[in-house]
């Protein structure tokens, strides 16, 4: 699905992610995991073009996306929902979804069944919705979008303990459908038990990458410990 090799990346000419390599398949879930400011946001600003790749390659779907091409990644399938939940402040609800809704596509997960706001506040302007519904509209988006790599930033920010199960309900059963998903998140627990591998960033590098399991939990907890 995404493959990148040795990718760098950051912000003009300052250095942030380096010599990157990477892959997840289709219907594999991915924690990308490490402690603050260690280069989880540059990595996925860097893939879908929002920061400067310095060096390395991407591919989606076994095609090469040049540097300086984005669009690319969204035509051959891939959706990032960045930090601020890329919803239309001034649209409605309602509007945003039908908006990110590829024509014709049927989801397997509904999201108006996970998410109630959605229906109980369909008219309701996007831009006057807390941070934790607009981070289930952006999630629904996703879903709804129709795209084979789903990347989420933040995955639990600002969500209650009870919303926070359904989202990672959400990606759990459409991972099951043959979408790729990566997840960053502050907090791993409840992200590695619903995925299948972990990567973590230490300094812009990653210094693991490995299964999800009972025997890795612990050199995981090691890594992400903070202090
Ligand atoms: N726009 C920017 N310009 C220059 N440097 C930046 C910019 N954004 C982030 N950085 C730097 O890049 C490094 C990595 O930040 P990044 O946000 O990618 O880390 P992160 O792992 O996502 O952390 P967090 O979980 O706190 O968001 C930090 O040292 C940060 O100061």
């Amino acid at each position: 699905m995404l493959e990148l090799h040795e990718l760098c990346g950051g912000y003009g000419q300052a250095a942030v992610v380096r010599d990157v390599d990477f892959r997840i398949a289709a219907g594999e879930t991915v924690a990308l995991l490490g402690r603050n400011g260690t280069g989880k946001t540059t990595l996925l600003r860097t893939i879908f073009g929002l920061a400067d790749r310095q060096g390395g390659t991407l591919s989606l779907a076994g095609r090469t996306v040049p540097p300086g091409r984005p669009e690319l990644l969204a035509r051959w399938g891939a959706a990032l929902m960045p930090e601020d939940r890329g919803v239309f402040p001034s649209l409605t609800v309602a509007e945003n979804l039908r908006l990110a809704t590829r024509k014709g596509f049927v989801p397997a997960v509904d999201p108006r069944e996970i998410f109630p706001l959605l229906t109980e506040r369909h008219q309701q302007a996007a831009g006057t919705l807390s941070g934790g519904q607009k981070q289930q509209l952006g999630i629904a988006r996703a879903i709804v979008s129709g795209q084979s790599l789903i990347v989420v930033d933040e995955l639990t920010q600002g969500l209650q303990p009870s919303v926070v199960r359904d989202v990672l309900e959400a990606l759990t059963g459409i991972a099951a459908t043959g979408v790729a998903v990566v997840a960053v998140d502050q907090h791993a627990g409840l992200l590695l038990d619903r995925s299948h591998r972990a990567v973590v960033m230490e300094a812009g590098r990653v210094v693991f990458d490995g299964p999800s399991t009972p025997q890795t939990r612990e050199e995981l907890d090691r890594l992400l410990a903070v202090g």
